[in-house]
């Protein structure tokens, strides 16, 4: 089926324990301009989840569930697991794949659209991993899925079923993770995000309005970045007399910490202070949909 020996499932990385959070966000924000004190509130985000992200646990459930999608459809490859920002280290695992004669591999990342954050830097890091490895095997990453019905129908579903939790005639809100305007590839981004966040909103609600906003926003106050803010988003929403706002987090994959706790937590408490019905949409996390993806993907490519 496939001229590839292994499947590699690239993802983020996250703290295991309350000594992890220092030292993972400063691999994350290392020559990246972060302002301590936003890193300092990051910080308590983690410590209030006990130094654990979700993140790693939400990786092994994706795993075993591409694992057992394999399985059922006689796919006979191996899945690795490697991050960008904590263990297990993406060269660690290139280096395990070496040591178990793996030459090719396709990898595929937990961040389903084209832009800088989200392909050009995954792309870096397959590289630097693999110059970290003599002979390191040869790793293809998969093409960008944000309009695969994988990765467009599970949210279709999770956004009827927000918008069953709050009252009829809720705004249907859609976020992404904020990029700095001069990031490259930012309009692809974007466009990208706003052709999948139609998809779904003309799947879920045919006909009704629907925004797409930002969130977890980490530069200088100063910077540009893209807005607006789905707090901000939440009070003019308020003003315009919306009865209540179902989120769906389109922009990320899984369950992580931007969607517990700067929508869970943070965003969810604007609601309430602003009297908001407010419901979060779920995201695909390990959806068999979803899981199957990169099977699917697979077949497309040699
Ligand atoms: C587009 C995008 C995605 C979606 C695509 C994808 O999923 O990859 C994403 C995902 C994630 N971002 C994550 C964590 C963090 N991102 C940060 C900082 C930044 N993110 C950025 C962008 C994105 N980020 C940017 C432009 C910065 C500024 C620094 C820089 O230019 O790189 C910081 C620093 C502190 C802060 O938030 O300021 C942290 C801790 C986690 C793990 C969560 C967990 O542990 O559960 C995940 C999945
Ligand atoms: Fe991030």
């Amino acid at each position: 089926m496939t001229a590839y020996d292994a499947l590699l499932l690239l993802s983020f990385g996250g703290p295991e324990g309350p000594e992890d959070v220092i030292p993972f966000l400063e691999n994350v924000t290392r020559g990246r301009n972060i302002p301590r004190e936003r890193l300092e509130e990051v910080g308590e985000h983690y410590h209030l989840f006990g130094g654990v992200s979700p993140i790693n646990g939400l990786c092994r459930d994706l795993k075993a569930a591409i694992e057992s999608d394999f399985a059922a459809h006689g796919v006979d490859l191996p899945v690795y697991w490697g991050n960008r920002n904590w263990t297990p280290y993406l060269a660690d695992t290139v280096r395990q794949m070496k040591a178990d004669g793996i030459r090719r591999a396709a990898a595929f990342v937990t961040s389903a659209y084209s832009g800088f954050s989200t392909n050009d830097q995954y792309l870096d890091d397959i590289a630097r991993a693999r110059d970290e490895v003599q002979d390191a095997p040869e790793i293809v990453k998969l093409p960008v899925y944000c309009d695969r019905p994988g990765f467009i129908d599970p949210f279709t579903d999770a956004a009827k079923d927000a918008l069953r939790r709050v009252p009829v005639g809720a705004r249907l809100v859609f976020t992404a993770h904020s990029v700095p305007l001069s990031q490259p590839n930012r309009e692809l981004y974007v466009a990208e995000l706003e052709r999948a966040a139609r998809t779904v909103a003309d799947g879920a609600a045919p006909g009704a309005p629907w925004d797409l906003v930002y969130q977890s926003r980490s530069g200088p106050p100063g910077q540009p970045w893209l807005e607006p803010q789905i707090t901000d988003h939440l009070e003019r929403l308020h003003k315009e007399g919306v009865n209540g706002v179902a989120v769906v987090p389109i922009g990320f994959v899984s369950d992580h910490m931007e969607v517990k706790y700067d929508l869970d937590v943070e965003a969810a408490e604007r609601a309430a202070e602003l009297g908001i019905p407010f419901a979060r949409a779920a995201t695909p996390g390990a959806d068999p949909r979803f899981a199957a993806l990169p099977r699917h993907l697979l077949g497309e490519t040699e």
